[in-house]
């Protein structure tokens, strides 16, 4: 019989020292979930990227705090602020599969139909689309140059990079910045060899979201992301969002409804009328414990 008492001695310990958390994910997107708002979370860089290692920590691909929203947050009717944390200890703008995450334990909180979210960029309006999915309305999508940003004016519906067969993408921001390349067949793409180099390059001064696209038809496509900070995700609804939205620019669809499916599986894109756009998709849980940081 397994000898559990190491067990028995250490848990009781890691129970009153260490900080809750709640792993999830959102198609295969995994993140650490911590409660800031009684108790303030505030991890050093090198703890972040830790806890983040699957290794040496729990393992995900961002650390997402949630903390009280701020007095503007409040006054648009957000319930919580969403602190999202990439594995380098850097603050992304946004994170889709995060947001219908943490979107999804606040609804449940709140026994709410609907929610808003506050994120570092805004306000983002939640709401239940069935069984463990959550859709989110991300907001509107900026293709002005210093927006995205660039580091020198270009026509962002043609962007003048390229590596290999990655060429003439469109740069759009959603909250976080991001390039789409569209390709006849994603599958002979190598993303690990051919997106660093885009995603470092100096016209990206806060480097970039590398998406690359396969149109199927003109309400299916295929997309992959290499996620800043140099990760090829199983699925980005951030991602999901700007590709749709950049398809549409390009003349490559003129639907207003997308699936765009990731290696994972498929997130839902939908335009609106006032050209904000709702991604909808499922959530996870996947198990919870006691960080050693406080
Ligand atoms: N790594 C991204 C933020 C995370 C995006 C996410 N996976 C999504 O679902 O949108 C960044 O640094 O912008």
């Amino acid at each position: 019989m397994m000898n559990q008492y190491p067990f028995r001695k250490i848990l009781p310990q890691i129970g009153s020292m260490g900080r809750p958390f709640l792993k999830m994910h959102g198609l295969r997107n995994h993140f650490i979930i911590v409660d800031g708002r009684e108790q303030p979370f505030k991890p050093t860089i090198a703890a972040i990227s830790r806890i983040c290692d699957p290794h040496e920590g729990v393992g995900a691909e961002q650390l997402l705090i949630i903390e009280n929203p701020t007095t503007a947050g409040r006054n648009k009717g957000a319930e919580a602020l969403m602190r999202i944390i990439n594995i380098d200890g850097r603050e992304a703008e946004a994170c889709g599969n995060a947001t219908r995450c943490v979107a999804y334990l606040i609804l449940e909180e709140k026994n709410a139909e609907k929610i808003i979210l506050e994120t570092i960029t805004g306000t983002l309006e939640c709401w239940r689309a069935g069984e463990q999915r959550v859709s989110v309305n991300m907001g509107h999508i900026s293709k002005d140059w210093w927006k995205i940003p660039l580091s020198e004016a270009q026509d962002t519906c043609h962007l003048d990079i390229s590596n290999g067969p990655l060429k003439n993408p469109v740069a759009l921001n959603i909250g976080n910045p991001h390039v789409v390349f569209f390709v006849n067949d994603l599958k002979t793409i190598v993303m690990e060899d051919l997106c660093p180099a885009i995603q470092t390059d100096p016209l990206f001064p806060n480097q970039i979201n590398v998406g690359v696209a396969q149109m199927v038809t003109d309400s299916h496509m295929l997309l992959a992301v290499y996620e800043r900070p140099g990760i090829l995700t199983e699925a980005c609804g951030s991602g999901a969002c700007v590709a749709f939205y950049a398809a549409r620019l390009r003349g490559l669809t003129d639907r207003d409804k997308m699936t765009v499916e990731l290696p994972a599986g498929p997130i839902e894109v939908a335009i609106q009328p006032d050209d904000s756009v709702v991604m909808t998709g499922p959530v996870a849980f996947c198990f919870g414990g006691f960080l050693l940081e406080k």
